[in-house]
């Protein structure tokens, strides 16, 4: 395994650390208020319109909301795929077709209850990544696992749009040999097209 060098994996931590403390801080009110702007924003890309397969996420405590736009997206008739965490930080997209019977994963997240039907990674129309931090120069700091630097190498570069909320975004985030750029980033305010869209 190629190591990434040791100072830029202390960079990632530090920031990682520091945007997770102000995701943590903000409240239920303005989040529910800022995932309705990142509805809004989403369902007006063209390529969202166009798309009938949409891998989205369930966010954890802090995260860019998606539910209120996968509720929109199950009512446009989409097919909605959630990541579901295989062995050896392996990705798969599982399908969701309702917002209840989850059960509990790692990190609070909500986990699909089984049985659900997947699909290989090329299959999708759009592909929203979470971030806990994205460079307008199209860079990406995930949780630290690297589940979406290893999915991403099989998602075209157009098709990879993240979204989180818009203190996130900088000029650009510490970044190594594995990370995939995105080419759009949408948050609560913005759509922001990358030096790699
Ligand atoms: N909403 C959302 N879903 C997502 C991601 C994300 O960033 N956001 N992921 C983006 O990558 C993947 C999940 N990422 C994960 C990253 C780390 C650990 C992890 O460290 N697990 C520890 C337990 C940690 C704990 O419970 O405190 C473990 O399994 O040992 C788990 C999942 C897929 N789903
Ligand atoms: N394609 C890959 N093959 C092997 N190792 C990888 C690959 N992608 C990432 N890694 C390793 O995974 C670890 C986590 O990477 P990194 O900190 O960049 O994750 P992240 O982008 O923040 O998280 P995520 O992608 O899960 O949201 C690093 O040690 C990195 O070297």
């Amino acid at each position: 395994m190629i190591m990434e060098e040791p100072l830029l994996i202390y960079k990632k931590k530090e920031l990682r650390k520091k945007m997770l403390a102000l995701r943590r801080a903000l409240s239920t009110d303005e989040m529910d208020k800022m995932a309705m702007c990142l509805r809004a924003n989403i369902v007006s890309l063209p390529q969202y319109k166009k798309a009938n397969r949409i891998m989205a996420f369930l966010a954890m405590r802090g995260e860019s909301n998606l539910d209120p736009l996968i509720e929109q997206a199950l009512a446009d008739e989409k097919e909605i795929y959630i990541p579901v965490c295989l062995p050896e930080r392996q990705m798969g997209a599982g399908r969701l077709f309702s917002m209840s019977g989850f059960t509990k994963g790692p990190l609070g997240l909500r986990n699909l209850p089984a049985p659900y039907t997947m699909i290989g990674p090329e299959d999708l129309d759009l592909v929203l990544v979470p971030a806990v931090a994205c460079g307008v120069d199209g860079t990406r700091l995930g949780m630290g696992a690297g589940y979406y630097d290893r999915y991403l190498e099989r998602v075209s570069p157009e098709k990879r749009v993240s979204v989180l909320w818009d203190f996130q975004v900088m000029d650009s985030v510490p970044n190594g040999i594995y990370d995939k750029y995105i080419s759009k980033i949408v948050t609560e305010k913005r759509i922001i097209i990358t030096k790699r869209g």
